[in-house]
């Protein structure tokens, strides 16, 4: 009988979905708030620490608001979020309350985590929060992004908040018992899959697009958020939020919904930021000596490898490595802003200072920024 990663699980994220959050859009289920929140109260009294990751922003919005259809128009779907945020937290207060704990809002939003000051400052908060014995309630701040920045659904939240915090295991509960090897809406005689590798490329496959009317992901964007989780050494459970009893079963070690096993021990904090990273600055073409050093010898990317810059970059920021062809085999934090690194392109480390004047490093980047996928 497999056992859940749940039960040795000290640091865990729970995400729930908007379909389950709003009961499919009727209006926030008071219900089954209260549920999780006193299942996460027994989890708290096992010593665990629980952020609780929640949808349902624009969901409870457009109900409170009286609209009907989903908006299209970027300000509209805004201001529900607005609207509905309110009524989410306020909810997620009352249910806490009741099992005395504390509960505190956290909106985030790409930037937050891109930025290594703002990454550094959310992960400290939220560990403080956790120390004080608080539960984050993490949601997008929607109402200030627009779609090209957005983290976009709360699946990949939910994971970058897994990797920001180093939990152990990420609980994604949504209204399906777990991944099948097809949408079950559509194949009935689709299989349950209970155990896999996060990050297998047929498990993308069995997972089909958005799934219901109010919720943004589907089951992918769940198994893209289990293979981002595990960067970190997390595991990742897919369960449904209305099993009884669902966290404190799986905190038991029952094994029930879909159990995503990272396959790998916890990259270093620094290169999980780095892989982290949604938004790149611009790209650096390698020659195929650089391209054999950097994934096979795992050495640092020298200028002298770089065929090409494109983008505008500051020293610093996040780059892709893509070879002749255009093909990304990595990512790295650059030493040289890209007005540089054009100047010193094909050059040897010896003749760097020469062409600018001075030398920041050898490396254009150096192995330890460097992450390759
Ligand atoms: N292979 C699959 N296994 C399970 N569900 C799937 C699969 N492919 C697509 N889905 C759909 O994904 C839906 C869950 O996604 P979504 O509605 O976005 O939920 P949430 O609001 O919890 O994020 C399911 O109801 C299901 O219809
Ligand atoms: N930030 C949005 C979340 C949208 C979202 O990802 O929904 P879901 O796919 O149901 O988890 C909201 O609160 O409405």
């Amino acid at each position: 009988m497999p056992v859940s990663v749940v039960q040795s699980s000290q640091r865990i994220v729970v995400k729930v979905g908007s379909s389950l959050v709003t009961n499919n859009g009727k209006g926030l289920d008071h219900a089954a708030l209260n549920r999780w929140a006193s299942e996460i109260a027994e989890l708290i009294k096992l010593g665990k620490q629980v952020i609780l990751v929640s949808s349902g922003a624009i969901a409870e919005g457009l109900q409170r608001m009286g609209w009907a259809k989903r908006p299209t128009a970027v300000h509209e779907l805004q201001a529900a979020a607005a609207v509905g945020q309110m009524g989410l937290v306020q909810a997620y207060e009352t249910c806490f309350r009741k099992f005395n704990l504390k509960t505190a809002q956290i909106l985030l939003t790409h930037e937050d985590l891109a930025d290594r000051t703002r990454y550094l400052n959310a992960r400290s908060t939220l560990l403080t929060l956790l120390s004080l014995g608080v539960i984050p309630i993490i949601n997008e701040n929607d109402t200030v992004v627009t779609a090209e920045i957005k983290v976009g659904d709360n699946d990949t939240l939910g994971a970058l908040v897994t990797n920001l915090v180093d939990a152990d295991a990420l609980i994604i509960l949504t209204d399906q018992r777990g991944l099948y090897t097809a949408d079950p809406r559509k194949q009935p005689d689709a299989r349950f899959v209970d155990e896999a590798r996060a990050g297998e490329p047929e498990l993308e496959a069995m997972a089909g697009g958005a799934g219901s009317a109010v919720g943004t992901g589907g089951m992918y964007t769940k198994i893209i958020a289990a293979k981002r989780a595990a960067r970190s050494g997390a595991h990742t459970v897919i369960a449904c939020g209305r099993e009884e009893h669902v966290l404190q079963r799986l905190a038991q070690g029952e094994a029930i919904g879909t159990q995503l096993l990272a396959g790998t021990s916890r990259i270093a904090a620094r290169k999980q930021w780095l892989a982290d990273h949604l938004q790149l600055r611009g790209k650096v073409v390698l020659d195929a000596g650089a391209v054999r050093a950097i994934t096979q010898s795992g050495t640092s990317l020298l200028p002298i490898g770089v065929t090409a810059v494109e983008g505008d970059f500051l020293r610093g920021e996040v780059v892709a490595c893509v070879d002749a062809a255009g093909q990304e085999i990595g990512r790295g934090l650059v030493n040289y802003s890209s007005d540089e690194a054009r100047k010193i392109l094909r050059l040897a480390t010896g003749q760097i200072e020469a062409v600018l004047g001075y030398i920041d490093e050898p490396e254009l980047i150096h192995r330890d920024n460097l992450v390759l996928p």
